[in-house]
């Protein structure tokens, strides 16, 4: 008598008989089509079950995520338009951001389609974010809310728009911050970057793309001023490892990909709208309120100097780099031809020490400000910047016209306003 064992696993290796008769064959058939059976049955069931799961996910992150949707898709065609002939069409990551949205609002008035990117993440107050939002919604850029490691999410952007530029601003930005929260830096700075590029690559056709590196690469180079030729391997901070890091990263991409990819070194960007969390808003900001101040020395107690470099200059420089960007030379993946690898610094030329823009603010502001000077800390900052803008200026005529004075005089008048200052400088609400 055939076990327990073999009627149920009837093919079991060395459980067969040579010598059956018929009506054990005839068993072992009817088995067999029972199991096939059973198999058929097992397999519709995962399979209805898979697909029930993924219309839950998708109909979940329909309910959930900002983005998807026909009306969603019409938003980002419509925002994306050119208005102007030879016009582009730019992807702006980081739209709300103090940068992004300057450059969005910029290339909107020149007639260029712009679509915006951003994770209203709270690295600084997100509602100011939101008020540059509706800005830029004022003037037709819709910004999508979402973050550029949602691979999907950049998919999708380039399924509904065959974007002809990327500007990519969104990053993890401040130098010592990076020592509060280094994983933030390599989840936009590298795994966002790299997420970025893998869908620009794809693309077809294939965006050009520029994209904001920053004066820290240059790190501990003593060099003046700093030549983008001069050496970037000695970053003082984990922000400028990253950005140099997205240097080298771009570089692969526009190698084996035929990329077009321009690196943009901004030299300590300010103005209004302008990061809550640089020195020049956050000073600014203590002064009003009869807080005192942290200004840091060097060694010897040698003032540190910055190469400030105002808003609008730079607005200048990023539109001439995706003017000129030249043309990516691949497309699905593929790379056709060469395409050009660009590196410029945008700064100002003149370096100022920060008790200096102390002074100018305390003139703007009408306010005396309690300084408290330190010993730089070794938490990444650097002594000094000074920008040779010798190459964007012949590549594409980039030369700055706003002096710090100038340029902060232009942030104080912003600032009071927004904050709701009066002309005393008091709080109004
Ligand atoms: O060019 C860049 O690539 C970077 O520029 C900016 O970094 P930084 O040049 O360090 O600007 P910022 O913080 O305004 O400090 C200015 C000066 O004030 C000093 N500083 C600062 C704070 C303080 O409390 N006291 C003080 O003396 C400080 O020691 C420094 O000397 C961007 O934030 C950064 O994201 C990146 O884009």
């Amino acid at each position: 008598m055939p076990s327990i064992e073999d009627e149920l696993f009837p093919s079991t290796p060395g459980k067969f008989k040579i010598d059956r008769s018929n009506r054990q064959l005839h068993r072992c058939f009817a088995s067999t089509s029972t199991m096939f059976l059973w198999a058929l049955f097992l397999i519709a069931l995962t399979a209805s079950y898979l697909s029930f799961q993924s219309f839950v996910d998708s109909g979940s992150r329909y309910l959930t995520a900002s983005w998807g949707g026909i009306q969603w898709e019409k938003q980002v065609r419509t925002s994306a338009q050119i208005h102007r002939s030879g016009g582009i069409s730019v992807l702006v990551t980081g739209a709300t951001g103090f940068v992004g949205s300057h450059v969005s609002l910029a290339l909107r008035k020149r007639g260029d389609g712009v679509v915006g990117l951003d994770n209203f993440n709270n690295y600084y107050d997100p509602s100011l974010k939101r008020a540059r939002r509706s800005l830029l919604s004022s003037r037709g850029i819709f910004v999508v809310e979402g973050d550029l490691n949602d691979a999907k999410l950049l998919a999708k952007l380039f399924d509904v728009v065959a974007f002809t530029h990327v500007m990519h601003l969104a990053a993890q930005a401040g130098v010592r911050y990076a020592m509060e929260n280094p994983q933030s830096y390599v989840h936009s700075n590298i795994a966002g970057l790299v997420n970025l590029l893998e869908t620009c690559k794809s693309a077809n056709p294939q965006p050009a793309i520029v994209w904001a590196s920053s004066s820290s690469v240059y790190g501990l180079n003593e060099k003046v001023p700093f030549s983008e030729s001069d050496r970037t391997d000695q970053p003082a901070s984990l922000y400028a490892a990253t950005k140099k890091a997205g240097e080298e990263i771009t570089h692969t991409y526009n190698h084996i990909y035929g990329l077009a990819i321009t690196g943009l070194r901004f030299f300590t960007v300010y103005g209004p709208w302008g990061r809550p969390d640089m020195a020049y808003f956050s000073f600014t900001r203590n002064i009003l309120q009869g807080k005192p101040i942290t200004i840091y020395r060097g060694k010897n107690r040698v003032d540190l100097a910055r190469d400030f470099t105002f808003i609008d200059d730079i607005v200048k420089g990023c539109l001439g780099s995706l003017d000129s960007s030249g043309k990516s030379t691949g497309s699905g993946g593929k790379k056709r031809g060469s395409a050009p690898f660009r590196i410029f610094n945008l700064g100002n030329t003149s370096p100022v020490t920060v008790p200096i823009l102390v002074d100018i603010l305390e003139k703007h502001l009408k306010v005396k400000a309690k300084r408290n000077f330190v010993e730089m800390p070794g938490n990444g900052d650097v002594p000094f910047t000074h920008a040779n803008i010798s190459s964007a200026r012949n590549e594409f005529g980039y030369k700055p016209t706003t002096d710090l004075e100038t340029g902060l005089k232009k942030f104080v008048r912003w600032y009071l306003s927004y904050y709701g200052y009066n002309t005393k400088a008091k709080l109004v609400h």
